[in-house]
């Protein structure tokens, strides 16, 4: 028995041993997913910065950690509510905020990227993180829709470049897709998968192929209730209820919207409308460009498809 555990942590030891360890993770973005992403790295024992350029938005999102961290330490430590206070305020003491992501690049094993999603600001970030992160520092993209090799070139480290994709909201969601480019080495690669696993996420493997797996089937879905809504074939929440209770999803397609942010459904609307010229599916929408317009962008927003209380 003893035996067999020893060859399984040297088969284990070997089988890693030439990836870098990822101890300190720097999450640039600290909106719905940067903020849930710092929660799951810290949660696992990471040292983590979390990056945003607005300083707001790294205090509102802190309050959110840390009122996820006590729904978590509610149920992780039920019978014992101290322990959970410890847990919940050690957790804490592993994030810290910056709003400069060149400084925050310094001392990171690991970049994960989950600003705005637009080619050109993602573009521009990494260059500035390729410039100024140490050599061995892998980066990785949380994109939901744009292909990791547009955003990778910007950068010199194409081997050290993956995609992560997680899962809103991430404390609950229990999947990370894990991107890899051609360029991607093995050792990247394996440290990608080992930290998404490390995070508590099951993880599969996706080619840089558009949405990946699950946005490749989720979009068309989304795309088509608007249209349906624009059509005038049934209400947003009669939707919402047939897609509930006749196929058993969570949310329907406009609660999910309204979820996800009505701005980056837009933005990945408009991106697969530029992918897929000839798809009607996929043309921009009316009533979407209208309410993010309107600043209508879900619950972020307190207004989407429904209202919601603002907190
Ligand atoms: C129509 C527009 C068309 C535009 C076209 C463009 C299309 C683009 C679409 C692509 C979008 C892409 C986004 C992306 O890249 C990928 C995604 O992330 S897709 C989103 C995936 N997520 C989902 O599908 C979520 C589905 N919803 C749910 O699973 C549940 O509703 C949810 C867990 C969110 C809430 O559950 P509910 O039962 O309703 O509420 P509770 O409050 O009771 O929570 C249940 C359970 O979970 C715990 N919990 C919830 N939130 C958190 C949190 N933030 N932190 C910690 N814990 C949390 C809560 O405590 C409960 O735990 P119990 O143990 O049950 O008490
Ligand atoms: N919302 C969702 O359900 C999901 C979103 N994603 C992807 O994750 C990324 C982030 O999405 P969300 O968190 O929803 O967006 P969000 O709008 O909640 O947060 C984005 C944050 O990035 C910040 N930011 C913008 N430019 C920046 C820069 N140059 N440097 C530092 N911070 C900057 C903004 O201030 C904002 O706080 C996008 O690529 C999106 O496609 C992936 C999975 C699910």
């Amino acid at each position: 028995m003893a035996f067999a555990a020893n060859v399984l942590a040297r088969s284990f030891s070997t089988s890693v041993g030439r990836q870098a360890a990822i101890k300190h993770v720097t999450v640039i973005g600290g909106g719905l997913m940067g903020s849930g992403i710092a929660q799951v790295a810290a949660q696992s024992g990471h040292n983590v910065t979390m990056v945003d350029v607005s300083e707001e938005v790294l205090k509102k999102s802190q309050a959110n950690i840390e009122k996820s961290l006590m729904r978590v330490a509610k149920k992780k430590f039920a019978d014992k509510p101290e322990e959970g206070q410890t847990f919940t305020k050690e957790v804490l003491s592993r994030i810290s905020v910056n709003s400069d992501p060149a400084q925050a690049a310094k001392s990171a094993d690991l970049v994960v990227e989950a600003i705005v999603e637009n080619i050109d600001i993602k573009q521009k970030l990494f260059k500035t993180l390729d410039e100024n992160a140490p050599q061995h520092t892998i980066f990785a993209s949380n994109t939901s829709s744009l292909p990791i090799k547009d955003i990778a070139k910007a950068t010199q480290r194409l081997d050290r470049f993956g995609g992560l994709h997680f899962f809103n909201p991430v404390p609950v969601m229990k999947l990370v897709e894990v991107i890899r480019i051609p360029e991607t080495s093995d050792d990247t690669f394996k440290s990608l998968v080992a930290f998404g696993q490390a995070v508590g996420k099951t993880t599969v493997e996706c080619k840089d192929t558009p949405g990946f797996v699950v946005n490749r089937l989720l979009v068309p879905y989304m795309a088509e209730a608007i249209r349906m809504l624009e059509r005038g074939d049934a209400t947003a929440k009669d939707i919402d209820v047939a897609m509930k209770l006749g196929a058993g999803y969570p949310m329907g397609p406009f609660e999910l919207s309204d979820y996800v942010g009505l701005d980056t459904m837009k933005f990945i609307l408009d991106g697969w409308s530029e992918n897929f010229p000839d798809q009607p599916l996929f043309k921009s929408s009316p009533l979407l460009d209208k309410m993010v317009e309107n600043g209508k962008l879900g619950m972020k927003s307190g207004e989407g498809f429904y209202t919601y209380n603002k907190k």
